[in-house]
């Protein structure tokens, strides 16, 4: 029986991908194989010895000590792409909230509620006090061109926006997907010089924490609209204060919200609803869920952010797992070991990520004494072992 723990609440079509006569689903559950999640915060959670996976349903990893997890062979999946559309809905939503004034106007109208027949009158003599302005023909600079930005990017060419793209990281897969009527800019200054519009489609990193700053605010039009549909963290809260105050961000829309922006002017807050519909919320646990069976199960690897890529078809032998450091001599120590039990090979994939690699390797046996892991572990460099019985 496998030990799944949820920490968030799973879409239920992921989660009955599980099937239960193998595995065991619960909210709170000791020793669990796995965990599946959306935003809870792991860092100061003590990962359990038994922990062999963890599964992010979405796309930030920001909430996951992965790091700690590789050092301890915790491999991390998340599922790219997943919630994508329903972002990019909310994101053209927040392209439309920032520029004319529905949320103002709205609250405004529903003060009218006890004003009867006058109501059609007020409507008419108070609605100049929420013009805005249309998309068409305004300049959007997408910063990181991955799954979201370049959906955002598509859209908002087709509203009749002038789209400019920055992303110094963009994968070829994701470069085909981008329309040709969007702009490639190649350096941040040039692009947020042109924008009227600036929507963040990037990770929250070590490297990308701050990114929004004074110097960046200083490269960008007076009056620009910031969306944020990305993390809090990317946008440096007293520069943007700063900002808004000197009229440089006539709105900021974030689905980020903290003490401060709530207090803020200007600011358009959303309590991170871009992956909230049910069609995100089921493909990422669809995929997460899938993910996580095929590496629990085979020990495969698809879309992990801290191991390699890694699929091998399963003979009628055991399956063992190893990871290990990315240094010469491991395949022979390895092989050596298993020689020694007399376990003959017959299939094996090294596959090498950074400064790790993984090794699926089948054995012509179907059943392995498990003291062959003590065995494995005690060669330097390998800091995971597996073995998976027929
Ligand atoms: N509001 C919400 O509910 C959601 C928010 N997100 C956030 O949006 C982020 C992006 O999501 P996806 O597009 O699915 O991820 P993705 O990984 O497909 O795309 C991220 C892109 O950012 C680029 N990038 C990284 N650093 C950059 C930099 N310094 N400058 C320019 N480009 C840079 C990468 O090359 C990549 O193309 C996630 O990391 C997450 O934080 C994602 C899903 C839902
Ligand atoms: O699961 C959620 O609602 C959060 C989605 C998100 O922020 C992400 O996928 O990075």
């Amino acid at each position: 029986m496998f030990k799944i723990q949820t920490l968030n609440k799973i879409d239920p079509d992921g989660l009955r991908l599980f099937p239960l006569n193998n595995y065991e689903i619960a909210s709170e559950i000791p020793n669990p194989d796995a965990i599946v999640l959306r935003s809870f915060k792991m860092h100061d959670m003590e990962l359990p010895s038994s922990l062999k996976a963890v599964a992010r349903a979405g796309a930030g990893v920001n909430n996951i000590p992965v790091e700690k997890c590789t050092e301890k062979g915790i491999v991390v999946f998340n599922t790219p792409g997943a919630n994508a559309n329903g972002v990019k809905e909310l994101v053209i939503a927040g392209l439309l909230l920032s520029s004319r004034d529905i949320i103002d106007g709205a609250a405004w109208v529903k003060t009218l509620a006890d004003k009867g027949d006058e109501i059609p009158a007020s409507i008419e003599q108070g609605k100049k006090n929420f013009g805005g302005q249309e998309i068409k023909g305004k300049t959007l600079a997408v910063i990181g061109l991955g799954a979201i930005g370049v959906l955002v990017a598509n859209a908002a060419q087709t509203l009749g926006m002038n789209v400019i793209g920055y992303d110094p990281y963009m994968k070829v897969q994701q470069a085909l997907k981008l329309s040709n009527q969007v702009t490639w800019v190649e350096g941040i200054q040039p692009i947020l010089a042109q924008a009227d519009y600036v929507t963040l489609n990037i990770p929250l990193t070590p490297e990308t924490e701050g990114y929004i700053n004074k110097e960046k605010f200083n490269m960008m039009k007076d009056g620009v609209r910031l969306l944020n549909f990305a993390r809090g963290g990317l946008v440096n809260r007293s520069d943007l204060k700063e900002a808004i105050a000197a009229g440089k961000v006539s709105r900021y829309v974030t689905d980020f919200p903290n003490e401060e922006t709530l207090n803020m002017d200007k600011v358009i807050a959303i309590p991170h609803l871009g992956a909230s519909t049910k069609e995100s919320e089921t493909n990422c646990a669809v995929m997460a869920v899938n993910q996580l069976k095929d590496f629990i199960e085979d020990g495969n690897i698809k879309n992990s952010v801290n191991f390699p890529e890694a699929f091998m078809e399963r003979n009628d032998g055991a399956r063992i797992l190893i990871g290990n450091k990315n240094i010469p001599n491991m395949v022979s120590q390895i092989s050596s070991a298993l020689a020694s039990e007399g376990l003959n090979i017959d299939n094996m994939l090294n596959k090498k990520r950074d400064n790790i690699a993984y090794n699926i390797i089948d054995v012509t046996r179907s059943k392995i004494d498990e003291q062959l892991i003590s065995k494995l572990k005690s060669i330097e460099g390998v800091f995971m072992v597996r073995i998976i019985q027929k």
